[in-house]
């Protein structure tokens, strides 16, 4: 079935066996497998701006820049301590357990940021899979999505007289609960 996702990322690990799709321009293209590399798709909440907060040290796209680096992190953890469940060497997969856990503490400290659209700027990405009867597909999505309270609206500094707001200023779980239900949202 062909969707958008209704978080602001996805990063999809997969097996060796193709079946993503994305929509582009009125025709259907095949997401090549590349291995061991993890593919990122735009979902709804368009990310653009961590704002203000305790981490505005960090530039946007610094915080823009960690946020993905986390994620990939935990997902590399978790994907590497499963696979090395029988391994002797336990200290390593502990080891492995304890980075994935604090990148996950770090992640959740950062998705309590503000979290915008681009105002229509960065396309969230229609997408689809097909199933291949011979070949089992497995893929593992994690997705980066707002805190259920963060507001979701476009940066004010995108809003001009030529580019007025696409977007009403919608709270998370309301956006996901309407998106969900298939209610409108603007
Ligand atoms: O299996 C895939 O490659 C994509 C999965 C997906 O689109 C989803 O879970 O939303
Ligand atoms: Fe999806």
């Amino acid at each position: 079935m062909h969707h958008t996702d209704i978080v602001a990322l996805a990063l999809i690990v997969t097996n060796e066996v193709p079946g993503l799709q994305v929509f582009h321009e009125g025709h259907w293209f095949d997401v090549q497998y590349v291995p061991s590399s993890i593919t990122v798709t735009i979902g709804d909440q368009i990310l653009v701006q961590i704002s203000d907060c305790g981490l505005c040290f960090f530039s946007r796209h610094q915080q823009i820049l960690l946020r993905f680096t986390l994620c990939i992190t935990i997902s590399l953890c978790i994907l590497l301590s499963s696979s090395y469940v029988d391994c002797p060497e336990v200290d390593r997969v502990f080891g492995l357990r304890l980075l994935g856990l604090c990148a996950l503490v770090a992640s959740s400290v950062l998705s309590r940021i503000g979290l915008r659209l681009s105002n229509g700027k960065y396309k969230n990405v229609l997408h689809r899979v097909t199933v291949d009867k011979e070949k089992q597909r497995m893929s593992w999505p994690v997705f980066v999505d707002a805190n259920p309270d963060v507001v979701i609206r476009p940066l004010p500094e995108l809003i001009t007289g030529d580019n007025p707001s696409m977007f009403k200023s919608i709270i998370c779980k309301d956006f996901k609960y309407r998106r969900l239900y298939k209610l409108p949202v603007d």
